[in-house]
């Protein structure tokens, strides 16, 4: 294990690194680093919630004047979600130097980011299509820029952006140095690295797993019409800190949040039918814990980095394998343990194990939990949380008074079983019915990722990282200092806060790229603007 001082960063940047609480280089920063800072074009390779953003954003901010008053690193990211919290890490890693980065993303008010663009930052992290908008209002120019990384490389060329990408880098001088990174890397990003990257390094960690070995993966044989009951079983048997869930289209995730509130579950949803205002608001509230349930489309499968997620859903089973890895990818971060369920109908089983094969990684068949079984596990967790806040004497005085005029009217276990019941917030009565989604096709293809040696990808000589265990699961994990997340169990950045979470307002302006209308399709994400896929026989919106 490196640590950061090796790298020989200047001492601005130690600290920022040091103040993040990171202790350790993680595997892919201490392959990247160098790498990066030796101004090499690279493939970055790793799984999920190893510390990708820091391995490209360390070198990347250190090789930044703070003199500097033009833009001279770009970033791009596929959702708007991911671009905020890049940028929320890269003004981080850049705050002693005196940096100024700035994040420009869709749905957000063009005036407002055309404002602080008069601050004259030197990076700027953004999804693509609002990044040509600004570029054709000649309000960014890129001639000076010498660094530039996609991140989620994959995703941004399976989603259609490759022309935009295009006609971005057409304008940046051929004299930079150009940045790939993702979890997951498909054959065909050969393409964009040949068209964009001169002479790339391949840093790969290596690993016979696709998907971070520090998650339980777990599914389940369900009809499509009892999955909402049995997701209510599974979350009240095992109460998640934090969760996500996965839903396969817009309308899905809508009426899924809105269920799940009805039956007095603390959730909402987020997906590219919102206002940016209501994204940020949803954001805001899941890192900040006020809901504990994110119901989501596959706009924040990709990059999302929120402390505390113990459990992720899938309620409907994703269309890739790749999705699959980056879905799941939201929890089992830095080290951290994690769980995901995946519901599957009788005829997605093939799919399933299709993903398996993909992701080399066994899927754990396991039943849901019996009514009588979810009841108990919610009733322990209750007593529990009673037992909790006994022991915290000033919390409960105030009620001892009416405590005591109740016992005298009622019977001891009738009160505490009321208590108990209002406890739980259930409204099991309210009835639910949700529009069913047709199963996924599995589509078959060959598929290169993370093969050794195939696709030019594979790094015969390497050692292997993570192969028996892993991303620091037990033992061999990367430290992070200082950080105390919710319940002690996660691990905090910034001295232990959940990250804040920057959000923003505005309407929706005319530049914005998606246009989907249909709530019942699949969402990948939103800022959609280049062509799709025509060799998809699904539509991935
Ligand atoms: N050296 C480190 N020590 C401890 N924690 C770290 C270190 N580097 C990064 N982290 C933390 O690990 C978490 C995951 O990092 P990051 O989001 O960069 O992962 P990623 O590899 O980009 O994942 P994904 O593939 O999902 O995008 C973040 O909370 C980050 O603050
Ligand atoms: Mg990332």
């Amino acid at each position: 294990m490196s640590t950061f001082a090796e790298f020989g960063l200047e001492s601005d940047v130690l600290q920022a690194i040091s103040e993040m609480g990171f202790e350790e280089a993680t595997p892919i920063q201490a392959k990247a680093i160098p790498v990066a800072i030796a101004g090499k074009d690279m493939i970055g390779q790793a799984q999920t919630g190893t510390g990708k953003t820091a391995a490209f954003g360390i070198p990347l901010i250190s090789k930044i004047a703070a003199s500097e008053d033009r833009i001279v690193a770009l970033i791009m990211a596929p959702t708007r979600e991911l671009a905020i919290q890049v940028s929320e890490e890269i003004e981080k890693l850049g705050r002693f130097k005196g940096l100024r980065s700035l994040a420009i993303y869709g749905g957000q008010d063009i005036s407002r980011q055309i404002r602080s663009l008069k601050r004259k930052p030197q990076i700027i992290i953004g999804t693509p299509g609002r990044l040509l908008d600004h570029i054709n209002r000649k309000t960014i120019r890129l001639d000076d820029v010498r660094s530039v990384v996609l991140d989620e490389a994959d995703e941004m060329l399976d989603m259609g952006f490759m022309e935009d990408i295009q006609s971005i880098l057409k304008l940046v001088p051929d004299e930079r140095q150009t940045l790939l990174f993702s979890a997951t890397m498909p054959a065909n990003i050969q393409r964009l690295a040949q068209q964009f990257l001169r002479d790339p390094e391949h840093v790969k960690v290596e690993s016979k797993l696709l998907s971070a070995p520090s998650i339980q993966q777990f599914y389940v044989e369900i009809q499509e019409r009892m999955k909402f009951d049995g997701l209510c079983r599974l979350l009240d048997m095992e109460p998640p800190e934090l969760a996500i869930i996965f839903g396969r289209t817009k309308r899905r995730v809508a009426e899924l949040s809105e269920a799940l509130m009805k039956r007095g579950y603390a959730c909402d949803g987020l997906h590219g039918d919102l206002s940016q205002n209501q994204r940020d608001s949803v954001m805001r509230k899941f890192r900040d814990g006020s809901i504990d349930i994110l119901v989501a489309t596959d706009v924040a499968a990709r990059g999302l980095d929120v402390s505390g997620v113990t459990h992720v859903i899938n309620f409907d089973l994703p269309q890739d394998p790749e999705s699959y890895v980056h879905r799941i990818g939201r929890t089992g971060r830095a080290g951290k343990e994690g769980t995901s369920w995946s519901f599957v109908t009788h005829r997605e089983t093939d799919h399933l194990h299709f993903i398996e094969k993909v992701t080399r990684h066994r899927i754990s068949k396991k039943v849901l939990p019996t009514l009588s079984e979810a009841m108990e596990g919610k009733q322990k967790i209750l007593a529990e949380r009673i037992m909790d806040t006994v022991r915290s004497v000033e919390e409960v005085n105030p009620f001892k008074w009416v405590a005591m005029q109740l016992l005298e009217q009622y019977d001891s276990v009738e009160l505490l079983a009321a208590a108990m019941k209002l406890m739980t917030g259930d409204k099991k009565d309210v009835n639910i019915e949700l529009t069913p989604e047709d199963p996924i096709r599995s589509k078959k293809r060959k598929f290169e990722g993370n093969r050794s040696g195939s696709g030019g990808y594979g790094s015969g000589g390497q050692r292997r990282y993570g192969s028996s265990g892993g991303t620091g699961g037990s033992g061999g994990s990367y430290r992070q200092g200082g950080g105390q997340g919710r319940s002690g169990s996660s691990y905090g950045s910034g001295g232990g806060q959940r990250k804040p979470y920057g959000g923003s307002g505005g309407s929706r302006p005319s530049g914005e790229g998606y246009r989907d209308s249909n709530r019942g399709r699949p969402e990948r994400r939103d800022d959609y603007r280049g062509t799709r896929s025509q060799s998809e026989d699904f539509v991935k919106i």
